[in-house]
């Protein structure tokens, strides 16, 4: 028996058929008829009660469809799937994503320098640390003037060159540690293979004082490889230089392919490496946060991990009932496989978290998106939400009427801080007071009567009515620092990965992706060649493909 495979996959038949699966369904039944109203009248502590506490980070779930029971009956389910064995095989760097046949170890990538951990005969906390001693002493070079570019000019201006997770993480860790920045050096982020992309980003800029670092983990995507060349052609254009070493001041890479970096132009020796058991999605606290690590340099990059590691050890070490990370996990499965939710909201009260839910579409949806299970056997039960936001207030003058009137169910993650990066004036009060209001007014609403002690005219008082029992879960911590940020993407890692491990997939594949890539690159000549064979594409695409063509002047 395959040892791996039986302790994470230990279903012999589909969760759904389990006892606890079937729990749940019957006390869902009773739970449909219960108004969050009901549930706080009849427990004044609730708010108090049903909270819990990872790291730096408070987390009240009381404003979900919930009971004791509902969590007891969570608890039980996730105890069946053996969610504790295979958080433990993860953390052990046992091959947890089958289908590559690969550890799953982001989580190593934050342990501290004298923790211990051998993976097929591999100590990876020195590899680890080898590349972040690495990446720091480049760091530093670079922000104290030491490394200069090819005319002998600071670097002012790091452009990072990726695609999904060589880009989401640093885009997002970015912008959200802005108020951390110092040692003069901006970013920029080039990922759209779209030329107006890379022209946008680089246009107004100095060659002599640009540095470009070129993020693949594979070193082979398209759009990646695309722009990187363009860049290139930029430079030394731009610097008037035609050698290898103007590249070398100039181009870094962050990869796991040592090769491609070499046969792309970049020295090995400007490479930073990671490994095939990081995920792109999981891989900012690698090397693919080395802009990021640039701009905030290396001790607040060193806070980033160390909040990442602090909910790493909460998940590893505490009992379901209390683990926060387990239990937003298991949430989410409450309402998307026992009330048919299909999306899930992640509304920050931060600007600076701006890029924040776009990150986490690529973190859940890359993950979680999948229909089969483990064996390879059809699901019969639904899987990954589809995840969605923007910052509030923004959200608040744009969708949140569908979130209080329409008829969806969507649950909802608040996430604010209580001490703001830049304090001026009330401002950051009148921004809270807003987060508060709206966890409330989509929990408790307005009534009928409500309404009309309003003086409503009667007419209009069904309009006005707000039903309330809208599920959201409020996450504060004291202020948005690179500690707490790390915390945060950990949080919701380990979400992902109980969601995963109760739906019996494998989170850390991403075989949906491919097809697109492999027919880009098959109709790629077809739009530029001379009188291409179209005969085999399908008429929708032969007809669009003509036009383009048409369009272009091409016969
Ligand atoms: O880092 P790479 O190898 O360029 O891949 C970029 C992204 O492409 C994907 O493979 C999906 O197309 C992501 O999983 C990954 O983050």
């Amino acid at each position: 028996m395959n040892v791996v495979k039986e302790k994470i996959d230990p279903m012999a038949a589909s969760v759904t058929t389990t006892d606890e699966w079937q729990a749940l369904r019957k006390h869902a039944e009773t739970m449909r008829g219960v108004h969050l109203r009901e549930l706080f009248a009849a427990d004044r502590r609730r708010g108090e009660r049903l909270t819990g506490e990872v790291a730096d980070l408070h987390v009240d779930y009381s404003k979900n469809l919930v009971t004791d029971e509902t969590l007891t009956l969570l608890t039980a389910l996730a105890e069946r799937v053996r969610l504790t064995d295979r958080i433990a095989a993860m953390f052990a760097g046992e091959h947890i994503n089958t289908t590559e046949d690969r550890a799953v170890l982001h989580t190593a990538l934050r342990l501290p320098r004298d923790a211990s951990l051998t993976v097929d005969g591999q100590d990876v906390v020195a590899d680890v640390h080898r590349v972040l001693d690495r990446m720091t002493a480049f760091a530093e070079r670079v922000r104290s003037g030491q490394w200069r570019g090819h005319t002998g000019e600071r670097i002012t201006t790091v452009v990072n060159i990726g695609i999904g997770g060589s880009d989401l993480g640093p885009v997002m860790a970015y912008e959200a540690l802005k108020a951390y920045r110092d040692g003069g050096i901006s970013c920029r982020f080039v990922s759209n293979i779209d030329p107006t992309d890379i022209h946008d980003k680089t246009h107004d800029l100095d060659p002599a004082t640009t540095l470009f670092v070129v993020v693949s983990k594979t070193f082979s995507t398209q759009e990646t490889l695309a722009n990187a060349n363009q860049a290139k052609t930029w430079l030394l254009s731009g610097l008037d230089a035609a050698d290898d070493a103007a590249i070398a001041r100039h181009f870094v890479a962050v990869s796991t392919n040592a090769q491609r970096v070499a046969d792309f132009g970049i020295d090995p020796e400007n490479m930073f490496g990671f490994w095939d058991w990081v995920g792109g999605r999981y891989s900012l606290p690698s090397a693919v946060g080395l802009s990021v690590l640039l701009a905030i340099g290396p001790d607040r990059f060193r806070e980033l991990l160390a909040g990442y590691h602090a909910v790493d050890e909460h998940f590893r070490t505490t009992p379901v009932e209390r683990n926060v990370p387990a239990l937003m996990g298991l949430l989410n499965v409450w309402y998307t496989n026992f009330f048919d939710a299909q999306t899930h909201a992640v509304l920050p009260y931060s600007q600076y978290l701006h890029r924040f839910p776009a990150y986490l579409q690529q973190l859940t949806m890359e993950s979680n998106g999948k229909s089969v299970t483990l064996d390879g056997t059809a699901v019969d039960h639904a899987t990954g939400e589809i995840f969605w936001g923007e910052p509030g207030t923004n959200g608040q003058h744009a969708f949140y009427q569908l979130i209080h009137q329409g008829t969806v169910l969507i649950p909802a993650d608040f996430i604010a801080f209580s001490r703001p990066n830049h304090d001026l004036g009330d401002m950051h009060d009148l921004f809270m007071s807003n987060f508060f209001a709206q966890t409330a007014a989509l929990a408790f609403g307005r009534t009928k009567e409500q309404v009309e002690a309003e003086g409503t005219k009667p007419e209009v008082v069904a309009h006005r009515v707000m039903p309330g029992n809208h599920p959201t879960t409020s996450i504060i911590a004291p202020k948005l620092t690179p500690s707490t940020l790390g915390q945060l993407i950990a949080l919701y890692e380990h979400i992902v990965f109980t969601e995963g491990a109760i739906w019996d997939i494998n989170p850390f594949d991403q075989w949906g992706v491919e097809l697109g890539k492999v027919m880009a690159n098959q109709l790629a000549p077809k739009l530029t060649g001379d009188a291409p064979d179209l005969s085999d594409v399908d008429s929708s695409t032969a007809a669009l493909i003509r036009r383009y063509r048409a369009e272009r002047g091409r016969a």
